[in-house]
């Protein structure tokens, strides 16, 4: 009996495994180079199949070739952003097919036939490729059949032209405060000076997705935007490590990281889809923002056709990743651009002074403004932000002339169509904005050969909300500056999501040397304000630049520093006092989260000496229990993990003899946590040993020193552990708060201790 159930089980077990074996080699051998087959009777050219990994190798060695070097901003940047599907393109042709791992992928470039694939939604779907890519692009985006239309449906009135003109003068403060910051930067110069346009113009996109979809909790907004990069970034790891069968699934730090942000995103937006849901049973007036119309709208649908609170979040987390870099490369490009073409930034600046003259742009001259129109057009066809479309089919599928097998995937490069001489004539690659000036349809001959947003029934929902927005940051842009290419841009277009200027290591060092450059620029231009005024007779300040110029100007003659030399003082202040506090302050936070009863100490302490009143130095001064606990956070978690000394010549060193040359460390952190000095219990948060000050603790040793010892100690010590107990008191005189379940202890180091996933704690207010 026994015999036979065993039998049983191995035979089932053995089964199990050839059923795996089986489906193994069909996915990655019997099926792939079936494929193949079936497409080369067709006439299509393509790469041979290489087991499992197909071209994905190639790829992606010709990619990091391309990558290892800028171009000159005349040169043409196919080979450089796509140049393995343009050299395959040159080799087979206009129709061609690829590997991406078993999946061949067919490269489509007659316009016809692009149209076609675009019209059949219901047959050429989204490929989902990555399952991991869904915690970011998922909704809208990735939804196919009934459930995409019902969501379109649903989401359309959102981005009417009627509603987004609503949204105009938010779009005008988001690029305003941009604007008004560049000027702010170029006016302290003098008339002009080198800015990276990038991170500025990142930060109106996100500003303005935040507040569009929003409204008033544009900050939780914000939380959201930067836990999606953060996503973002991680997913793209993680896709890059997909290659490791089950990877995703491991526990690693990374794949707890990545649940960990997509939970908190999900959290804030539940959070505040549930606030308008309450709001509105109040009575209240729904919202005109993104979040507020799309609420509506589903409310509308008959009963069982709306949408899910869940589906409604996953369409709020798509705005974000839609709508936000795409939008920023268009600017991006079209600065530079504008600052290649002066006569072109010339004519847009005309256009924008005679529709508005210096006032604020509005929805009206916006949509008038036909140079400008124009202009981002012919950006958008050399420089899409999406290179190129995917879809996949399930099924048989005819294609013009072409009969394709259910199992492709479908390659439709924006990017090459856009720049194709042959479509475009033998100045395809020239920027001439000319073109357009009929529209589209007759650039393009009515042709599907200009696809920046897709086409047909998928096409990008946010096209009019980006070309609006778009056109207001110019508008403002080319109202107050004009701008050219600085010598230290490099061309380098790159593409990650999307197409946008790299900056490549190898030249990174010219980009060390622009900012460095620019800080020391920019601190020249204070001193010498701060010396001009000083020769006017008014009174020093009183700011530690102030204080330090006094200084300096009170020493014998000779026994001063240089202006450079002051410079680079304050430059120091920031590198040595910003992070080291901030990073005490953040696992003070850490730790008093952990630790409730010394929390709840601390705030007992503040509120008997400040009450809610504002702490003031002798009130700080006297924080017993805040300065133990600072020293003990010091002790365990150090800002500075290591100190280093070199001798040049040989030392005596207690008992030791050291020869000239070393280095001596002197490990911050692991004497601070020694047992053998700090006793068995040297690894737990016990302020208390702190209770009769340092001396005591220590013993009078030299086994606590997170601002180092003796001549060389911190010179910001004292600033450093005001600031800290000033915003310590601050904190605790307004919430209470507790790690999230979120939070990821990962201690980690590159200048200073910090934690390496952020410190995600809730805050209660009081
Ligand atoms: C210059 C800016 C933008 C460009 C170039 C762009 C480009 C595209 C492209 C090429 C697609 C089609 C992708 C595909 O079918 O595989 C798409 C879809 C989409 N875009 Fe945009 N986009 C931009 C801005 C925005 C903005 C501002 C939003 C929203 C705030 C947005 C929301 C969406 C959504 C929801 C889809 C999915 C539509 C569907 O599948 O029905 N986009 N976009």
């Amino acid at each position: 009996m026994q015999t036979s159930a065993a039998t049983v089980i191995v035979s089932v077990a053995i089964a199990v495994v050839l059923w795996w074996i089986w489906r193994t080699l069909k996915w990655v051998w019997f099926e792939p180079k079936m494929l193949e087959s079936y497409l080369r009777r067709q006439g299509i050219p393509g790469t041979p199949y290489t087991l499992l990994i197909g071209d994905i190798k190639r790829d992606h060695s010709t990619l990091m070739e391309a990558r290892s070097k800028p171009i000159k901003v005349t040169d043409d940047i196919i080979p450089r952003v796509l140049p393995f599907p343009s050299h395959m393109l040159k080799t087979y042709g206009r129709t061609f097919f690829t590997w991406l791992g078993p999946i061949p992928t067919i490269t489509i470039t007659d316009p016809e036939q692009i149209k076609d694939v675009f019209n059949k939604v219901y047959d050429f779907q989204k490929p989902h490729t990555f399952p991991l890519s869904n915690l970011i692009v998922s909704g809208l985006f990735s939804y196919e059949g009934d459930k995409w239309a019902k969501h379109r449906r649903i989401i359309n009135p959102a981005f009417h032209l009627e509603k987004i003109k609503n949204m105009v003068p938010v779009f005008h403060q988001s690029c305003r405060d941009v604007v008004g910051q560049w000027d702010k930067i170029v006016s302290e110069k003098g008339s002009s000076c080198e800015v990276d346009v990038w991170p500025g113009l990142m930060s109106i996109t996100e500003d303005v997705i935040s507040r569009t979809a929003f409204g008033s909790s544009y900050k939780e907004g914000h939380r959201i935007f930067e836990l999606q990069t953060e996503l973002a970034q991680l997913i793209i790891q993680a896709v890059q490590k997909s290659y490791i069968p089950g990877y995703r699934y491991l526990p690693t730090k990374d794949n707890r990281r990545i649940k960990a942000a997509a939970r908190e995103a999900q959290v804030i937006l539940r959070g505040l889809v549930n606030k308008r849901l309450s709001a509105r049973e109040a009575g209240e007036a729904p919202h005109e923002d993104l979040l507020g119309i799309l609420l509506e709208s589903n409310l509308e649908q008959a009963k069982g056709n709306g949408m899910s609170i869940d589906d409604v979040i996953e369409e709020c987390k798509l705005f974000y990743f839609a709508g936000q870099e795409t939008t920023s490369v268009l600017l991006v490009w079209t600065m530079i651009l504008l600052s290649q073409h002066q006569d072109w930034q010339a004519r847009a600046r005309e256009e924008v002074k005679q529709v508005f003259g210096d006032k604020e742009p509005n929805t009206e001259g916006l949509n008038h403004l036909k140079i400008m129109t124009m202009i981002i057009n012919e950006v958008l066809r050399l420089y899409p932000p999406v290179t190129h479309v995917k879809r996949a089919i399930h099924k048989e599928m005819k294609l013009g002339d072409l009969t394709l097998p259910g199992g492709v995937h479908i390659s439709l490069p924006t990017m090459l169509v856009q720049r194709d001489t042959q479509l475009w004539g033998n100045d395809a690659a020239e920027f001439k904005p000319e073109r357009f000036k009929d529209g589209v349809s007759k650039a393009t001959k009515s042709q599907v050969s200009f696809f920046p947003f897709a086409w047909g029934p998928r096409i990008c929902i946010g096209q009019n909300f980006a070309l609006l927005e778009a056109k207001m940051a110019m508008a403002l842009i080319l109202q107050r500056f004009s701008f050219e290419l600085s010598p230290t841009y490099v061309h380098a277009p790159y593409t990650v999501f999307t197409l946008h200027p790299q900056y490549l290591p190898t030249k990174d060092n010219r980009r060390i040397k622009a900012a460095a450059k620019e800080t020391h620029d920019i601190l020249r231009g204070l001193v010498n304000k701060r010396l001009r005024a000083r020769e006017a007779g008014e009174a020093p300040n009183e700011d530690l630049l102030g204080i330090l110029l006094e200084s300096n100007l009170g020493q014998a003659k000779g026994n001063g520093m240089s202006i450079d030399d002051v410079i680079e003082e304050c430059k120091l202040f920031y590198f040595a006092g910003q992070e080291t506090t901030s990073v005490l302050l953040v696992w003070t936070m850490i730790l008093l989260s952990q630790h409730q009863d010394w929390q709840a100490r601390a705030r007992e302490e503040v509120k008997q000496v400040f009450g809610d009143k504002e702490p003031d130095t002798e009130g700080l001064n006297h924080l017993k229990i805040m300065t133990m606990i600072i020293n003990e956070v010091i002790r365990l978690y150090p800002p500075v993990t290591l100190l280093t000394r070199t001798i040049h010549k040989e030392m005596k060193l207690g008992d030791l003899t050291l020869p000239g040359g070393v280095q001596i460390n002197l490990p911050i952190m692991l004497v601070q946590r020694d047992t053998q000095l700090w006793g068995n219990d040297a690894a737990e948060f016990k302020p208390e040993r702190f209770e009769d000050g340092v001396s005591k603790a220590t013993k009078s040793q030299v086994s606590f020193f997170p601002f180092a010892w003796g001549p060389r100690i911190c010179i910001g010590q004292n600033f450093a552990l005001l600031e800290a107990k000033m915003a310590m008191a601050l904190i605790l005189q307004r919430f209470s708060f507790e790690l999230s379940p979120t939070y990821v202890h990962a201690p980690y180091t590159v200048f200073t201790l910090h934690p390496q996933y952020g410190a995600h704690l809730i805050l209660h207010k009081l």
